[in-house]
């Protein structure tokens, strides 16, 4: 298990590609401009409540100087008015922007998975399942927090701020004087402090990102760690994770802190300044004590605007450092490219060709997993690979599933390079039924329906008769309905098996991968899987990662392979007394496998 391993210093972000400013903003644009009549809707109608709520204060003002004498119901009823404008377009504008928050964010997270689920297997052997689903749903939420909580309070207290500064320098430039002063100083703390939580946000992610992969990998593993009494050590290494994690949060909030005392601070000492100039204006007969209530109004504004725009600005930050964690995985490239003029897949029955074919894993570039391989597999032919573990039958089957592509050499199916088939076309052709099958947590039906989702009910029974699997699944208590559990928890090996095979069946692939389970099975469900296999065989071209005699036995060719080159090839018997190594093999593999004798 990786995680158990030291990783004080790992970054799951490791690897990946640092995202622009303008780039991260030219992606998000992108899922943002569909929607471009609601974003308008929201900018009218916050420019509405934020004009309706800077008139008040004046009107108000005038009111209490001139609505005692006359014209009383015509002032009480604008102000009403001003007031209601203002709540109506501060409701239109918060629904508006949260509503396109929403779905911005809702599409965004479907376009993330999407282009997740097509990188090659490569992409995931550098990152840890945790990581991608923390990134998933959790950066994702706080991103969209960030887009629908700060965004609409940023805009309009900006505005609000702007306009009371407006306002305030038409009524009493001078003590405006004092408030334009000190603007310069919040930017700089804001910038400079925003930067900081930026940075610790995203590193906050990453540490929740670990902890999502401990999670993982222990609850996956739950047997192993228990049966090696690693309970406390796991736990030990969570809390770690955690309290790293705590410790980012403080600092975090211990700045954001910081940021809305020192904004505060700064704010009341302004309006206190302004006091001193106003009292002292009102005695010398230069202002009105209305007129200097109004101004306060203002100032007041711009101070809870000040304080709105610092917190939504910390907010924004938060977002945007999960942001770039959500958008690092849409900007992964996919060492996989489709061909930009794919050439359509000639009709045949699965000849395969490997010419000169050198591979290594990305992950392990001094270590070449295939060596100059050549060789031709034949259509409709039934070949076995056979070697020692770790000779590189398993990686055969990768590349030719073009899971990876070959450093150097071609491969080829029904004479057409792999890299020239479309993806869809080149898998289609190919159905694999491994060791250890993948069951989804899904009902018997829609793992068979795997195979091809638009196969008919009674193709669906067909399929799962000649895998021997409606043996059993009649005896479940809802029969194709039954939920599986979670990788098909609730199935023996050769029940999962039998799934499989039916879901290859239901494909009717050209070629047929198939790796044979190791380990037994019990005679009855033996009996039904190999017949299930044989049928499955029948009219097509098999590839099969033997460790069974009789299927030695009855290949049209054997492929011996060690260290990623073939050191042998032929029918079982030459091989025996031509290929050292098949015939060591074969004394100690397939020749105590007793139920092919
Ligand atoms: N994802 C991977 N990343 C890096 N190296 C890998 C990966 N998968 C396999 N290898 C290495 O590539 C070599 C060939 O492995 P492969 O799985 O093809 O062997 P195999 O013949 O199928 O073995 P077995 O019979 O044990 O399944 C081995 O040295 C193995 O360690």
């Amino acid at each position: 298990m990786p995680y158990l391993e030291e990783r004080g210093d790992a970054k799951s972000s490791a690897g990946e590609e640092a995202l622009t400013a303008s780039r991260m903003v030219r992606i998000v644009g992108a899922y943002v401009r569909p929607h471009g009549l609601a974003l308008a809707g929201f900018f009218a109608s916050m420019l509405l409540s934020a004009g309706a709520l800077l008139l008040l204060p004046k009107l108000m003002a005038t009111a209490i100087v001139q609505g005692a004498q006359r014209h009383e119901w015509r002032v009480i009823v604008v102000i009403f008015g001003l007031g209601l404008v203002w709540t109506l377009a501060g409701a239109l504008r918060n629904f508006l922007i949260t509503w396109v928050g929403e779905r911005v964010m809702a599409d965004l997270r479907t376009a993330v998975f999407r282009h997740v689920l097509g990188l090659s297997p490569a992409f995931f052997e550098k990152r840890r399942t945790g990581d991608i689903i923390s990134r998933l749903l959790t950066d994702v939420a706080l991103l969209k927090t960030a887009v629908t909580a700060a965004l609409p309070y940023a805009p309009r207290s900006i505005v609000m701020l702007l306009g009371s500064l407006i306002v305030m320098l038409v009524m009493d430039p001078a003590m405006t004087l004092l408030v334009v002063l000190l603007v310069p100083f919040l930017v700089l703390l804001w910038r400079s402090v925003g930067k900081e939580i930026r940075r610790l946000a995203r590193e906050t992610q990453d540490r929740l990102a670990d902890l999502g992969a401990v999670v993982e990998e222990s609850i996956n593993g739950i047997r192993t760690v228990q049966s090696y009494q690693s309970e406390s050590r796991v736990g030990a290494i969570y809390e770690n994770l955690v309290r790293s994690g705590l410790q980012l949060t403080y600092r975090r909030l211990r700045l954001g802190m910081g940021m809305s005392v020192a904004t505060g601070v700064i704010v009341f000492l302004l309006i206190a300044g302004m006091l001193r100039l106003g009292f002292h204006q009102i005695h010398s007969g230069m202002l009105t004590a209305a007129q200097l209530t109004a101004f306060l109004f203002y100032a007041f504004f711009a101070a809870i605007s000040s304080a709105s725009i610092s917190e939504a600005w910390g907010f924004l930050q938060r977002g945007v450092g999960a942001g770039e964690r959500v958008l690092a995985l849409l900007n992964a490239v996919n060492p996989i490219q489709e061909p930009q003029d794919p050439v359509p897949l000639p009709a045949g029955k699965g000849q395969v060709e490997f010419r000169q074919v050198e591979f290594h894993y990305p992950t392990r570039p001094r270590h070449y997993a295939i060596q100059r391989l050549s060789c031709t597999i034949g259509a409709g032919q039934h070949v076995a690979l056979v070697g020692p573990s770790g000779a590189g039958k398993s990686t055969l089957f990768h590349l030719l599933l073009r899971f990876y592509d070959p450093q150097a050499g071609e491969i080829l199916l029904e004479g057409v390079p792999l890299t020239r088939l479309s993806m869809q076309e080149l898998r289609s052709a190919f159905a694999v039924v491994s060791q250890e099958p993948v069951i989804f947590s899904a009902s018997a039906r829609e793992n068979i329906l795997l195979g091809r989702p638009s196969a008919t009910e009674t193709e669906v029974m067909e399929a799962a008769q000649a895998a021997h699997a409606w043996e059993f699944l009649r005896t479940l208590p809802e029969g194709l309905d039954t939920q599986l559990g979670e990788r098909g928890i609730t199935l023996s090996g050769g029940q999962r098996q039998r799934i499989a095979i039916a879901r290859a069946l239901l494909k009717d692939p050209r070629i047929l991968l198939l790796d044979e389970a190791t380990s037994a099975l019990d005679s009855e469900s033996e009996h039904a899987v190999q017949s299930a296999l044989t049928r499955l065989g029948k009219n097509r071209t098999t590839v099969t990662i033997a460790h069974r005699l009789s299927t030695v036995r009855h290949a049209d060719w054997i492929l011996v392979l060690k260290d990623g080159r073939i050191v042998g090839q032929g029918k079982h018997d030459d091989l025996l007394g031509d290929c050292p190594i098949y015939a060591r093999l074969a004394k100690h593999q397939f020749l105590t496998d007793t139920k092919a004798l």
